[in-house]
């Protein structure tokens, strides 16, 4: 009998607590990088909530709903089904049973996902998805987007707010499309910001206990060891 309870104690000694992270801040920071990495990394389920306000927005364009009026999107905001895949090494995401992992990336979603993840009845919808998902991650998650910290998960163990200059940011971007210019893309990316950072409901912005990481002089190969290292010391602290 003791040696059942001594291996359980073991067990739960040497395993490391699941814990919930979260990770915010602005387009082209990091966030989608560094949170796959680290999960992937510490065996734990990865959610990406701004692909779910991207298939959202997505889906309103495909079923001729008039983004630009704020009543319509919160009419149609309970319609699409989405689901989210949470495998950091192959993350997925469907809209009423579609692989909607490609579309999501247009330049059309990207212009107008703002306007629609400002409607609180998207985002009551969309938070009530992501806090069901973490519920769901037995073994812990790392969800990145914009209010995580502040809004979707305020009791996360550990809160990440990263940073960088709209100049490094922009350059990112625009790395990642041949031809693709430099100063729209940072016009974009400024305003896009603005919306985000402006918008009445749980607007992008850094928790009062989150940790601030500036990657503009960082390599995301020392973002992931910063955000593994303040993990890890959470796991050992919990
Ligand atoms: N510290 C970094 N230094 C250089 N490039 C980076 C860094 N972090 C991310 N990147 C690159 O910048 C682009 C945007 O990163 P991503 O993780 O998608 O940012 P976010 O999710 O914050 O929008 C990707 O091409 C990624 O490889
Ligand atoms: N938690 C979140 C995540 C994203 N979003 C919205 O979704 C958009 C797209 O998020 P994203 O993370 O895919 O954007 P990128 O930084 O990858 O370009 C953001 O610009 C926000 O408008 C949000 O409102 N709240």
């Amino acid at each position: 009998m003791s040696t059942t309870v001594e291996t359980v104690s073991a067990a739960a000694r040497t395993a490391p607590a699941a814990v919930i992270v979260a990770i915010d801040g602005p387009s082209g920071t990091g966030k989608s990088s560094t949170s796959k990495a680290v999960a992937a990394q510490l065996g734990l389920s990865y959610l990406d909530t701004g692909a779910q306000y991207r298939a959202i927005t997505w889906w309103m364009l495909n079923n001729g709903v008039d983004v630009s009026d704020p009543a319509e999107i919160a009419t149609a905001a309970a319609k699409p089904v989405i689901v989210s895949g949470t495998d950091p090494l192959a993350p997925t995401i469907t809209v009423d049973g579609e692989d909607a992992s490609g579309p999501i990336r247009t330049q059309e979603v990207t212009s107008k996902v703002s306007a629609v993840s400002a409607v609180p009845e998207v985002r009551t919808r969309i938070t009530e998805l992501q806090r069901a998902i973490a519920a769901g991650a037995e073994g812990g998650i790392v969800v990145e987007g914009r209010d995580i910290g502040t809004t979707v998960l305020p009791g996360a163990d550990i809160k990440i707010f990263l940073t960088a200059s709209p100049e490094a940011r922009a350059a990112r971007r625009s790395g990642e499309v041949k031809g693709s210019d430099l100063a729209a893309t940072r016009e974009a990316l400024v305003k896009r910001d603005a919306a985000d950072s402006g918008r009445k409901t749980s607007p992008l912005a850094k928790a009062a206990d989150a940790v601030e990481v500036d990657t503009t002089e960082l390599t995301l190969s020392q973002v992931i060891e910063c955000v593994v290292t303040l993990v890890g010391e959470k796991q050992v602290a919990k």
